[in-house]
């Protein structure tokens, strides 16, 4: 077979090592389809892939393993299926599940060569990036958005992790710009949006992040009256049911609220003055207009039109929370809301039409459905190409992996048509998630108590007695070690409770916080797994030990004295600083762009200096690898 040849012929030794290796893939989505094709066809013998998703249909565009007739199907299942085909000898696992599951546990993770990322949120990649670290399995990151995409390879003490770097919080527009004073299309945008869609249908502002409510001295009384006004609106809710609530809104936010902020004579000394709406007006061309006219989607909707498809949305979206809510009533469900979903027409045409009136208030130009669908959903197109480009990097960056050379990986830019490769950076030893020691436990929960525990620490792993644990997500204490001091009696209690009185489970993480002297540990992470144990006498308690080698943990790198006016303020020995060479890498990482793409590597990308070409070499001809530099 050519390929088989060809692929020993680049591969060299490596061939067999790949056709032995047993890969997860995390996501088969965008990057997953082309990674999984890329994997099977790389002779990666045992590919397990997972996703919690189904296919829909506007996957179909650039998801090229999934056709029409696999809407509504398993992504993972349907990507195993479809994959198969490209070599039916490939061993490809499909698992249709939430990689966050209890089951999917740092044993699990530790049965894999190498971790592949293909997801679409932070929240999930983190967890991953976690768990790679805990069983010490290479970890190979990778995102696209647009034309823009990176790939990131992550292994415990030799490269950064995926959270040894800020990443970028998503933009946010202070109240006052989105509420008083929008001057372009995304204001009124975010205001009809996060602000009016919520506060007749759903949570307050105050709650949504898109808005910034916080206050200072200039804008304190513009806040407070802000929130009258929401509460004016609340206060229509009441008569959502009745014929007239459209036009109750539209008086109240594009009449009343106008003339409120027009009242503030000084705001528009140096601004154009906003307009005060005039339902009856805008009624008055709008008698011929059909409700339909909201399926136009590319056009801008005129003035009448838009104010159809206003009342016709918000009338939609009251029906819908009526029965939603005697449905709720019925049931003892909590009450329900209505939130934006780019891909519900209602809320679509509800933020499209308002966000168009309130505009037409401030001079602002109107967008049509689509391209609020965009501004909306902050929607960046996906590019297949994109895609397919980052799935093939990260293909090649695997073979080093495989190889065990990470002084060699490189974490890549793809920006436009450039694309820059920069050596891995070391890890951050501030990082709060890759310094920790990271260790397994597993736990009789049946039995285990906080003494069990505390004892097991202090035995197994040479803790002294100042220490606190904690669960890490929600913050709950378990042991504090200063509580003795306080009150003996309640230190006691404590001790005597049983762990799963605190809610550990299965999947649980434990931080143990070490507060002893000047030097404390770092701080270490207890993966929890629950096993009953087998004898009576057996410990509630077992630290995994990876082949019975000692656990050390480390202590914390003294942070460098401060410097004051060029002279240290207290001496320091050079011994008592912390790691120079991982310190110097940590310089960058100030501003990111929207893939998290540090400054520093795109304005590299961007002037063409090092390492902006991708070279493809032959490293050797036993060996025969491809490699990036
Ligand atoms: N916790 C998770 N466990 C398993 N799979 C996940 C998890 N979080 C996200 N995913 C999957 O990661 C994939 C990411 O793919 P992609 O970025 O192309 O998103 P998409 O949902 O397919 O497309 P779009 O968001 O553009 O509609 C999705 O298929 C998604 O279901
Ligand atoms: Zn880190």
């Amino acid at each position: 077979m050519p390929r088989e040849r060809f692929q020993r012929q680049s591969l060299g030794v490596m061939y067999n090592t790949m056709k032995e290796a047993r890969v997860l893939l995390v996501g088969a989505g965008g990057i997953g389809c082309e990674l999984l094709k890329d994997l099977v066809k790389s002779g990666f013998g045992e590919i397990h892939i997972i996703d919690l998703d189904t296919i829909d249909l506007s996957n179909l565009n650039r998801q090229f393993l999934f056709r029409h007739e696999h809407i509504k199907k398993s992504k993972a299942l349907v990507a195993k299926e479809v994959a198969q085909k490209f070599d039916p000898r490939a061993k490809l696992i499909a698992h249709h599940a939430n990689i966050k599951d209890e089951q999917y546990n740092v044993e699990w993770f530790s049965g894999f060569k190498i971790v592949f990322n293909a997801l679409d949120n932070i929240d999930a990649r983190r967890h991953v990036n976690r768990m790679c670290l805990a069983a010490d399995v290479p970890l190979i990151e990778s995102g696209t958005t647009g034309f823009n995409g990176n790939v990131q390879v992550i292994k415990k003490g030799k490269t950064a992790c995926y959270d040894c770097k800020p990443k970028q919080i998503p933009k946010s527009f202070p109240v006052c710009t989105v509420r008083s004073t929008p001057s372009q299309p995304i204001h009124t945008i975010v205001w009809a949006k996060s602000y009016l869609l919520p506060e007749l249908f759903g949570v307050s502002e105050d709650q949504v992040a898109e808005v910034d409510s916080s206050t200072d001295s200039e804008n304190a009384e513009e806040i407070k009256k802000l929130k009258e006004e929401s509460q004016q609106l609340r206060k229509l809710r009441e008569s959502m049911s009745s014929d007239d609530f459209a036009q109750q809104v539209f008086d109240q936010v594009f009449r009343k609220d106008v003339e409120r902020l027009l009242s503030m004579e000084d705001y528009w000394k140096n601004k154009k003055a906003p307009t005060p709406l005039s339902y009856e007006i805008f009624a008055t061309g709008a008698e011929t207009v059909d409700a339909s006219i909201s399926k136009t989607d590319q056009r801008i909707w005129t003035i009448p039109e838009t104010f159809v498809v206003f009342k016709d949305s918000l009338t939609r979206l009251s029906k819908r929370l009526a029965e939603e809510r005697a449905q709720a009533e019925k049931t003892g469900l909590p009450e329900p809301v209505i939130e934006f979903d780019k891909d519900d027409d209602d809320t679509l045409d509800f933020v499209t039409a308002a966000a168009n009136l309130w505009s037409a208030a401030f001079a602002i130009e109107p967008k049509s459905k689509f391209d609020t669908k965009q501004m909306a959903g902050n929607i960046i197109p996906a590019i297949a190409t994109t895609n397919a480009m980052i799935a093939a990097l990260c293909v090649l960056q695997a073979y080093k992996v495989m190889k065990g050379e990470f002084g060699r990986t490189r974490e890549i830019f793809l920006q436009k048509a450039n694309m820059v490769g920069d050596s891995s950076d070391l890890p951050n030893p501030e990082c709060t998630v890759c310094s920790r020691t990271m260790v397994r436990v597993q736990i009789d929960l049946d039995k285990a108590t906080v003494k069990d525990l505390v004892e097991t620490l202090k035995k197994d792993l040479g803790y002294n007695t100042e220490f606190n644990v904690n669960i890490d997500a929600p913050q709950v204490i378990i042991y504090d070690y200063m509580e003795a001091e306080d009150d003996e009696e309640a230190a006691e209690t404590r001790l005597g409770m049983k762990l799963s009185e605190f809610e550990v489970k299965a999947g649980t993480s434990l931080i143990v916080q070490d507060d002893e002297g000047d030097e404390p540990r770092v701080d270490l992470q207890l993966f929890v797994e629950n096993k009953k144990s087998e004898e009576r006498d057996a410990p509630a308690l077992k630290i995994i030990r990876k082949d019975d080698a000692k656990i050390e943990i480390p202590r914390k790198a003294r942070k460098p004295a401060p410097v004051t006016n060029g002279i240290d303020a207290i001496e320091t020995s050079t011994e008592d600083q912390a790691p120079a060479a991982a310190g110097n890498k940590r310089k960058r990482a100030l501003e990111d762009d929207a893939t998290g793409t540090p400054a520093k590597k795109i304005q590299q990308a961007k002037s063409g200096q090092k390492g902006d070409a991708i070279e493809l070499d032959d490293d050797g001809e036993d060996e025969g690898a491809i490699v990036l530099d």
